[in-house]
């Protein structure tokens, strides 16, 4: 059972140990889905993946049938003997269309019968699940598994879970009460009182599916080739021209930010503080030069811009997004959308939901006008050494400051004072050195983008 299941884990796309060494170190059952017919169970396990020093909890929906199902065959972890169950054919329950229905079942009956178990779903008041619709599982690169019914709602069940508050619901549930206009609305989650971990995991929200929505990264792209295949024109004079959506882009984050501020815990952070966010950023730096020895010839310059953070005092922070980029954005028929907000992959849980500075989601969409042009000059028009042909690298910058403007304008309504000057270019340029590292190791051949930006930083 445990080789099958740790198979199941190792090929799954959501996995974030690949590459490492882990064993499967348990497997509990902390909940059981209500209404299964008589000899099927949906159940949530959750696994513990050891790496030697440090190990991770993933949760596993599964579902158990007597019998070989041909319909999910495609879906089949393995066949074992169950304590609970005997012997059970055991599958991806995301891939199960009977045993999704029991989930959606349970948020439509959440808060109407007492719960059983320790299963416990929440549901948000305001919108009628459509409880006759399909399930579909997204097929996308994702580090978690999102399972949409039919056009009505959206179900994120979260992959790798940590004990404690989940952002993701926290941030939503809040947006979402206060009437917001940029995510998708919240209709509920579901959370687990998990006695071995002594608290309460969340494992998964469901939303509203927003089916008009276009990827703002794929849209980017779009308006780039656009400006490419008409070599003579400059960025405001296409047809794709995509300088107004970067303005209503910022208006929609500095709306968000301002609800965020207004329901969240706001601080301000003293000389101190600002000094040890410097460190921080200065570190990160150190680290990033072993990965990626190039960013060596812009370290000084780094480090000046991180020296001028640290002598900043008396900045306002609050809950942000934390991890923003166009990939993060969906253009709808109402506006623009702000999806994910888990906050920075690589921070603890408990330290996503504590007060940032707003600065650094803008510093993350300017990084993003900076990646959408020079990846489609990098993919079209790279030359024998790997850069990229003058008349094109003209024009992705020209693109990149166009709608760079425009956002930032929108987002800040007024010029920027020197202290914000100082925030933004410190967290541009840090983001940059993370981006640097994210490429050398995930897409080296994309390391060359946040060089060269950092280069153009350090410019200036
Ligand atoms: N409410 C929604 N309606 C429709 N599509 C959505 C919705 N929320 C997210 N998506 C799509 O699902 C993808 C994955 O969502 P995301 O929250 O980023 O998941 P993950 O945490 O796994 O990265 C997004 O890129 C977006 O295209
Ligand atoms: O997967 P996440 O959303 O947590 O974000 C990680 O992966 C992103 C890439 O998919 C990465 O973003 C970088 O590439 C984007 C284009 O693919 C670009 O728009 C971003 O500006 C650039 O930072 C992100 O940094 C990383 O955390």
């Amino acid at each position: 059972m445990t080789e099958m299941l740790r198979d199941f884990i190792e090929g799954a796309r959501w996995f974030g140990g690949k590459g490492r060494d882990f064993t499967l170190a348990s497997v509990r059952r902390v909940g059981e889905l209500p209404g299964s017919p008589d000899g099927v169970h949906v159940t949530i396990e959750l696994a513990e993946v050891s790496y030697g020093a440090d190990s991770e909890l993933y949760q596993l929906p599964l579902s158990w049938y007597g019998e070989q199902q041909e319909r999910l065959s495609h879906a089949l972890v393995g066949s074992w003997e169950d304590e609970e169950f005997g012997n059970a054919f055991v599958y991806d329950a995301l891939h199960d269309r009977d045993a999704m229905q029991l989930w959606l079942h349970a948020f439509a009956d959440a808060g109407e019968r007492a719960p059983e178990g320790p299963l416990l779903f929440h549901r948000l008041p305001g919108h009628e699940l459509d409880l006759d619709a399909h399930s579909t599982l997204f097929s996308g690169e994702q580090s978690n598994s999102s399972v949409a019914f039919g056009e009505d709602s959206l179900m994120k069940v979260f992959r790798k879970v940590t004990p404690g508050v989940n952002p993701d619901i926290a941030i939503h549930e809040v947006l979402t009460t206060a009437g917001s206009d940029h995510v998708a609305a919240l209709y509920g989650w579901l959370d687990v009182v998990d006695e071995e971990a002594d608290s309460v995991i969340q494992l998964a929200m469901l939303q509203q599916f927003l089916r008009t929505a276009s990827d703002g990264w794929e849209l980017a792209l779009s308006s780039v080739r656009n400006l490419f295949a008409e070599a003579d024109l400059h960025a405001d004079e296409v047809g794709g021209d995509f300088a107004a959506e970067s303005a209503r882009l910022g208006v929609a984050l500095a709306e968000t930010h301002e609800v965020l501020a207004a329901h969240f815990p706001t601080a301000v952070r003293d000389r101190e503080e600002m000094g040890r966010l410097a460190d921080a950023m200065r570190q990160r730096l150190d680290d990033a030069l072993e990965v990626v020895p190039a960013l060596g010839e812009f370290a000084d310059k780094l480090r000046e811009t991180f020296d001028a953070l640290g002598s900043l005092e008396g900045v306002k922070v609050q809950q942000v997004h934390g991890d923003l980029h166009l990939g993060q954005t969906l253009r709808t028929v109402k506006g623009w959308k702000l999806v994910d907000f888990e906050g920075e992959p690589a921070k603890p849980l408990a330290d996503r939901l504590l007060p940032d500075s707003p600065w650094r989601d803008v510093a993350g969409m300017l990084r993003s006008f900076d990646y959408a042009p020079q990846v489609v000059a990098l993919t079209a028009f790279a030359t024998d050494t790997g850069d990229v042909e003058f008349q094109q690298a003209y024009r992705a910058a020209e693109w990149s400051a166009r709608n760079s403007t425009a956002f930032l304008a929108a987002y800040a309504g007024r010029e920027l004072t020197p202290d914000e000057r100082v925030l933004l270019s410190a967290y541009v340029a840090d983001k940059a050195v993370y981006e640097a590292v994210y490429e050398a190791r995930n897409r080296p051949a994309w390391v060359s983008i946040p060089l060269a930006g950092i280069a153009r930083l350090s410019a200036l």
